[in-house]
């Protein structure tokens, strides 16, 4: 169960947590403290009850296979005697589809309990990641934590069962054994656990650096994700670049860090191997030494010695596998912490996933910025030194500004994607620091400048914000946006796939098409982060017709880099560095601004002829 300082698999409380980790490559965090065995045990704690079954189905299956060379002696004293051999044939085989039957049966319920941890895992991590704030995903490498969804939780499959299991089911044969040395000679048993004691301190010393060797290759496994996504994140930039060659030999020092801590691993794994099977020798030869004098002493018999080394050989099984899976929860230990790593990550007020309620009804929403201040981090300067401005109801408010001027974080901290570092936000005079931030963002249309498009088909696209929207909705945001016409050219209509970040589109539909899924959230404000690219007239004139046709019925704000977009607005906020210089419109800005005037005149955009 979850707790105050350590979340439970699967669960993602909203607190704050720990700043950026910037000490090791890797780490996303510091203060992260280390998995220990209660911590991976919590993975395995829901299903002990199926462990066990497991377990015991396994070792009914074990015990099967052991009665076989009993029922083949009663085979063959049967064949002497001249018996028939059909009733004890059937039974041998009986036996054997039973020992086999209950052993399968014993695997697929572990495996089945090892598959449903990794599942907990992934369900918790993802669950987490989505919900993380902007500005952590801002300092995150998205593909280390891709590997940590991926890669580490992979690492807890066998770790959380099987190497429990055997962990557990050595340890108790190893006590059984010590317990039955007792019996034999309490002298025999004391070189015995001298030795056995002289491994376990070795082994202890050595499993932290196991561990810490797995950590720094999952590490690396996370750095070569993040040379991945960075690589296809940038694809054709990097193959105009001729940077094809830099990026492989990133990818492959990451692959070769990874490399060389497996390869340490293999090194300790090898150590803890020879230093349990060494010192059992030792304890084979000490016995023989200490036992051999004491039988010649006539303090021991012969047989009890011959019994003890015996036992010693059958400890060496036990032994081996006890150590195999302590040095093989070190890769669970080293996933865990990893995992725990993102679960520390400060995530924002859970349900913002929820389906946005309808709330067209509500009618157009006001916005009031009062004193705004904000800066990005402590060590980042000063965004919005103060600003104040007013958005009533409805209509086209346009923001402009050289760059750089704040405009786009106006967005941001309307969305709450950052909190202001003072000052008020207001929509419909409440603070958006007070709205549920599900509420808040049910009733904001959202278009950023590169109007992102997901993989997946055009209806998926559009209804990724309304999942409800009826077909007839869809539509009217279809017609309303000027899209017609593109959904008529593709092959499949709506249900046409539009590839990777809408590669297949032009960057004018995309950003209709942005719109469009905007607008069938239908919103009462809406956030329009207009391209700086140039579109042909067709495009240039679609998109004004549709954010005019948006502000009838919406409030609609946008950061402008057309003159047709700043000369339809009713209102225009002049921002320059970080201030609110003018507002007015733009006959009034053009007489009275001279920064408006040079913008005007020199940096908007203006609609092709
Ligand atoms: N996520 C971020 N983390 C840190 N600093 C940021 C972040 N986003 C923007 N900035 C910085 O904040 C300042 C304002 O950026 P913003 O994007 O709001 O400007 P803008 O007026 O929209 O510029 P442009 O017209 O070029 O898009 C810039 O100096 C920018 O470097």
């Amino acid at each position: 169960m979850a707790n105050a300082t350590t979340p439970a698999p699967g669960t993602g409380a909203d607190r704050p947590g720990p700043r950026a980790g910037h000490g090791l490559p890797g780490r996303l965090a510091d203060d992260v403290p280390r998995a220990n065995m209660r911590r991976l045990l919590e993975y395995a704690a829901p299903h002990k009850g199926v462990l066990i079954a497991g377990g015991v189905l396994a070792f009914a299956g074990g015990l099967a296979g052991l009665a076989q060379p009993v029922a083949a002696k009663f085979v063959i004293d049967t064949l002497a005697a001249g018996g028939s051999l059909l009733v004890p044939l059937a039974g041998l085989t009986l036996l054997v589809l039973v020992g086999a039957a209950l052993s399968a049966a014993g695997h697929y319920v572990m495996e089945r309990v090892a598959q449903r941890v990794v599942l907990t895992a992934r369900r918790g991590l993802v669950e987490r990641l989505l919900r993380l704030r902007v500005a952590e995903v801002d300092r995150l490498k998205p593909g280390d934590l891709m590997s940590r969804v991926t890669a580490d939780t992979t690492l807890l499959r066998s770790v959380a069962t099987t190497s429990l299991t055997d962990a557990v089911s050595g340890a108790l044969l190893i006590v059984g054994t010590v317990i039955v040395m007792v019996f034999m000679d309490a002298v025999l048993l004391g070189v015995t656990a001298g030795v056995l004691a002289g491994i376990a301190v070795l082994v202890l010393l050595i499993l932290p650096r196991i561990r810490d060797a797995i950590l720094a290759s999952q590490d690396a496994v996370g750095e070569m994700g993040s040379v991945l996504e960075r690589a296809f994140g940038a694809f054709r930039t990097i193959k105009a670049s001729g940077a094809e060659d830099g990026e492989i030999r990133r990818l492959d020092g990451a692959a070769h860090r990874a490399y060389r801590r497996g390869v340490d691993v293999a090194g300790w794994e090898a150590l803890a191997g020879t230093a349990s099977s060494l010192a059992l020798q030792i304890a084979f030869l000490s016995v023989l030494g200490v036992g051999g004098a004491r039988v010649a002493a006539g303090e021991l018999e012969v047989s009890s010695m011959i019994a003890f080394l015996l036992l010693l050989f059958y400890l060496m099984g036990p032994l081996g596998s006890l150590i195999g899976a302590a040095t093989q929860l070190q890769s669970g230990l080293a996933a865990v912490h990893r995992i725990d790593e993102v679960a520390t990550l400060p995530a924002e007020e859970p349900g913002t996933g929820a389906p946005a309620p309808a709330t067209a009804a509500a009618g157009p929403a006001a916005v009031s910025f009062r004193d705004v201040e904000f800066r990005y981090g402590d060590d980042r300067p000063t965004v919005h030194h103060g600003v104040s401005f007013d958005v009533p109801p409805g209509g086209l408010t346009a923001v402009v500004g050289p760059s750089g001027a704040g405009k786009t974080t106006l967005f941001s901290l309307i969305e709450r994607f950052y909190p202001a570092t003072a000052g008020r936000i207001e929509l419909d005079g409440t603070d958006v620091a007070d709205w549920p931030l599900v509420a808040l963002r049910a009733g904001i249309g959202y278009v950023e400048q590169d109007a992102p498009v997901l993989d997946g088909t055009l209806r998926e696209n559009l209804l990724m914000a309304a999942p409800a929207a009826t077909e007839d909705e869809l539509a009217a945001v279809v017609a309303r946006t000027r899209l017609t016409e593109l959904v008529q050219r593709l092959p499949d209509g709506l249900d046409t796939q539009i590839g990777h970040r809408g590669i297949t589109l032009s960057g004018g539909e995309r950003q209709r098409v942005a719109i469009a899924r905007a607008l069938l959230r239908r919103p009462r404000l809406l956030l329009l982060d207009e391209a700086t690219s140039q579109l042909d007239a067709a495009n240039e004139t679609a998109l004004k017709e549709t954010m005019l046709d948006a502000a009838a019925t919406t409030t609609v704000m946008v950061v402008a880099h057309r003159l047709s977009t700043v000369t339809s607005a009713q209102r225009i906020v002049v921002l320059e560095a970080g201030r609110v210089r003018a507002v007015g419109t733009h006959a009034e800005l053009v007489r009275d601004d001279e920064l408006y005037r040079d913008l005007a005149t020199t940096q908007l955009l203006v609609a092709p002829a």
